[in-house]
């Protein structure tokens, strides 16, 4: 298999400013095509950020903007895309939603952030998903998550568990706990064996700085990129999926589980 060139879309998530972060979230798409992408990644709550009392007013009605948005984008430069997140309201409630579209245009998955983050208020606000998020991007098995979700190692593993490659994190993920995120991140990465590429936002909440430090690493653990501090733009690598197989067969971790004994 080819390598395969991620792009992660660490920008500036504008404070309940749809407008601005649509306009925002095409220029950096538009950049990380022209770099030659075969999947860009967006950070969490992109269209509003936690602007979590206005989302009557923000909040994307049914998602049909934000989707006729990344799929126009998708088939227009011919990229996957990984929407990150956006905060949707469908019927009357409110979602912290992710959508991810192949090249031609196709939703290939709609997931509803399943952990709600109590520090930052969201469960008073938005309702909590209860479906999984698997997709194929190129052939590539995949999976995604959203922020806090990555500190339930069991969510990751019931979405990694049958021979998926690669987990994509959207976040907006405080500055005051970077070295937590980076912790968990490389867990999820060595115990899953597969990649794990985390977008991070940049900018500020009411209450939160947010300085990025997105990162991509290997499924032994080492960080291939590590996106700098604080910084707007489009950060690429290229993942070899060869070694995948030789890392599973040396310390087989999915065929050792005893999965009787977990409850
Ligand atoms: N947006 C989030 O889910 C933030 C999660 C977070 O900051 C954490 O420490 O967990």
């Amino acid at each position: 298999m080819k390598p395969f060139t991620v792009s992660l879309l660490q920008f500036k998530v504008a404070f309940a400013a749809p407008e601005v972060n649509f306009q925002n979230a095409k220029k950096h798409i538009s950049e990380a095509a022209k770099m030659g992408t075969d999947v860009a990644v967006l950070p969490e709550m992109w269209n509003t950020g936690y602007a979590l009392d206005k989302l009557e007013q923000l909040a994307d009605n049914e998602g049909l903007k934000t989707k006729s948005f990344l799929s126009e984008l998708s088939i227009k430069y011919g990229i996957n895309i990984v929407g990150g997140s956006v905060a949707t309201k469908k019927k009357d409630k409110f979602y912290n939603t992710s959508y991810v579209f192949d090249r031609k245009g196709n939703l290939l998955s709609e997931y509803d952030k399943v952990h709600l983050f109590r520090l930052m208020k969201e469960d008073q606000v938005i309702t909590a998903g209860a479906g999984k998020n698997n997709f194929e991007l190129d052939g590539i098995s995949a999976a995604g998550v959203i922020c806090y979700d990555i500190r339930f190692p069991e969510w990751e593993r019931t979405l990694m568990k049958s021979g998926q490659q690669l987990l994509f994190i959207s976040a907006q993920w405080p500055k005051q706990r970077i070295e937590q995120w980076e912790v968990l991140l490389r867990a999820r990465a060595i115990e899953n064996q597969a990649f794990v590429v985390a977008v991070n936002c940049v900018g500020h909440s009411l209450t939160d700085v947010f300085s990025g430090h997105s990162l991509v690493i290997d499924p032994l653990g080492n960080i291939l990129l590590r996106a700098p501090e604080n910084k707007e733009g489009v950060f690429n690598t290229r993942l070899d999926f060869s070694q995948i197989e030789e890392i599973r067969g040396a310390i087989p971790v999915f065929k050792d589980r005893r999965s009787e004994l977990y409850h």
